[in-house]
């Protein structure tokens, strides 16, 4: 039997899946928090009844409009007031989750919100065929996907947006939110299924094709496959660089006791965040501090100084610390102080041009304060001859700021480089899940492919190919197999999403 396929546009409808589920509500803001105003969120069937409930009010909301309304405890004689609120009604299918929907902003103290969710708890009544409760994780998200109104990738991305400490984290969250890359996985599946029908031509009607017509048609088909592949290859290629931009980039500052590592640390954050003092040897431990750098997140990390010659165990281990978080680094900052004489010991810049040698290395000049222009040059000469030129070498002081900016500057270009793979191209962010099928079910099946296609076996490379295409369907979420995805990608959600 062949396998329903479906691709292209997101089915919009105006009839709502949901309708028959219970309504569901919770706090769309911070649970627990101070703040001016809590947002309470209502989708389901029985948003209206549960806003003539509240507000005591007979008239009909008017969609998508705001309006100040008293909320009143549900049921009583006597009028209680709990809250004076903005309320925001959306009507079904044009709300965030395909239902009709309520939006209630009130203020945002802890006992406030609590009476007025459980003002809308009361009303549930299941014998009149009121099922209201309160949402699961990510309940509001599932529901939104369920009518249509959004795709795996687009709510994955609204996760992500959530989660964007950064600059760059947002930009690339938002190209999944609004579909970039539902678009390229639509394309890509569309490719995919033409050729599967062209390969069915041949398996329907191959004894009346001329053999070289199938042939013909067999190596259209592989080249069209093989330019899909090298896509979905270059693709995991990105995300694999772009996925630096979730983790941080890993700075680490490494030098000889008293360079001014400390400083610069402080410097960067423009913040008193590490102990800074003139006796060698201070910081023994590697911090990690994490920073925004120009919408980069990074994580700086401060080591203890290295020398050869120490006998304190505590020191020793330091140095060990230091070494593996170089080790384990993006870019790796050297720091010289250009009073030293010799200005870098032997076993330090044995260890740089060594253990460092496939890092990415700036060697930092300190205490431009305490050089006049001529001593500057002669050790920026020194160093380019001790590191054959290898090295971008850039002077600071964290005295007076002198260079720091630029050598933030310098440090974001590099950013840049480490987490996109074609200049101008923005990162690209997906979840785990669809990293895996990416890789699981779309390369494996277009590599199935073209094994069977060497053997000629028309079939087996079809059903290959289905394979293939059925993976993009799980992840965008437009074919069998769906319910499988949707417990791994809501249950990162939380209630109210
Ligand atoms: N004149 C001058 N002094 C500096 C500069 N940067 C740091 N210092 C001084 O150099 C000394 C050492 O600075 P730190 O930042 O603690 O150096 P460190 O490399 O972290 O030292 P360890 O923790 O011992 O490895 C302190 O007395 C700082 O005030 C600078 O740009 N100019």
């Amino acid at each position: 039997m062949r396998p329903m396929l479906r691709f292209g546009r997101l089915p919009y409808s105006t009839y709502v899946r949901t309708a028959f589920l219970p309504t569901i509500y919770a706090l769309s803001t911070s649970i627990g928090q101070r703040s001016a105003i809590a947002v309470v969120r209502v989708s389901g069937s029985h948003s209206k009844y549960i806003y003539h409930s509240l507000t005591e009010s007979q008239a009909e909301p008017i969609a998508r409009r705001a309006s100040l309304r008293n909320l009143y405890e549900p049921g009583l004689q006597t009028k209680n007031l709990l809250d004076s609120s903005i309320s925001l009604y959306f009507d079904a299918p044009k709300s965030f989750t395909g239902e009709d929907m309520l939006e209630l902003h009130v203020h945002g103290g802890q006992a406030v919100v609590r009476s007025v969710l459980n003002a809308i708890g009361s009303l549930n009544d299941r014998k009149r065929g009121r099922e209201i409760r309160y949402a699961q994780p990510g309940e509001f998200s599932q529901r939104a996907f369920q009518n249509g109104r959004a795709d795996l990738t687009q709510i994955e991305g609204i996760g992500e947006l959530i989660d964007a400490e950064t600059e760059t984290q947002r930009r690339s969250a938002l190209s999944s939110f609004k579909g970039l890359n539902r678009a390229l996985f639509a394309e890509w599946r569309a490719r995919i299924v033409n050729n599967i029908a062209q390969l069915t031509a041949i398996i329907d009607f191959g004894e009346d094709t001329d053999i070289t017509d199938v042939d013909q048609i067999f190596n259209n088909v592989t080249a069209e496959v093989k330019a899909v592949e090298q896509e979905v290859t270059d693709f995991i290629h990105k995300i694999d660089k772009s996925s630096i931009l979730q983790r941080g980039i890993k700075l680490v500052l490494l030098g000889q006791p008293n360079a001014g590592k400390s400083s610069l640390l402080n410097s960067i954050t423009k913040a008193e965040t590490a102990i800074v003092s003139n006796i060698p040897g201070t910081t023994r431990d590697a911090i990690d501090v994490p920073l925004d750098i120009n919408g980069y997140k990074v994580v700086l990390c401060d080591t203890a100084g290295l020398r050869s010659n120490s006998d304190d165990q505590i020191e020793k281990e330091g140095i060990k610390r230091a070494q593996l978080k170089s080790s384990q680094s993006d870019i790796v900052l050297v720091l010289i102080d250009p009073t030293n004489d010799p200005l870098i010991t032997i076993d330090v810049e044995k260890y740089i041009k060594e253990e460092l040698s496939d890092k990415d290395v700036i060697i930092v000049v300190n205490k431009a304060d305490l050089m006049d222009d001529t001593s500057t040059n002669l050790v920026r000469k020194m160093l380019k001859n001790k590191f054959q030129g290898s090295y971008s070498i850039e002077v600071v002081s964290c005295l007076n700021e002198q260079g720091i900016d630029n050598l933030l500057r310098k440090l974001t270009d590099r950013f840049k480089k480490l987490a996109t793979s074609e200049e101008g191209s923005d990162p690209v962010v997906v979840s785990k899940r669809v990293q895996e099928i990416l890789e699981n079910d779309v390369l494996f099946g277009i590599k199935e492919f073209l094994t069977f296609r060497q053997y000629d076996d028309v079939v087996m490379a079809s059903e290959s190919l289905n394979y293939a295409a059925e993976g993009i369907g799980k992840i965008t979420g437009e074919t069998v197999g769906v319910e499988e995805v949707l417990g791994v990608v809501f249950s990162r959600f939380c209630v109210g999403k």
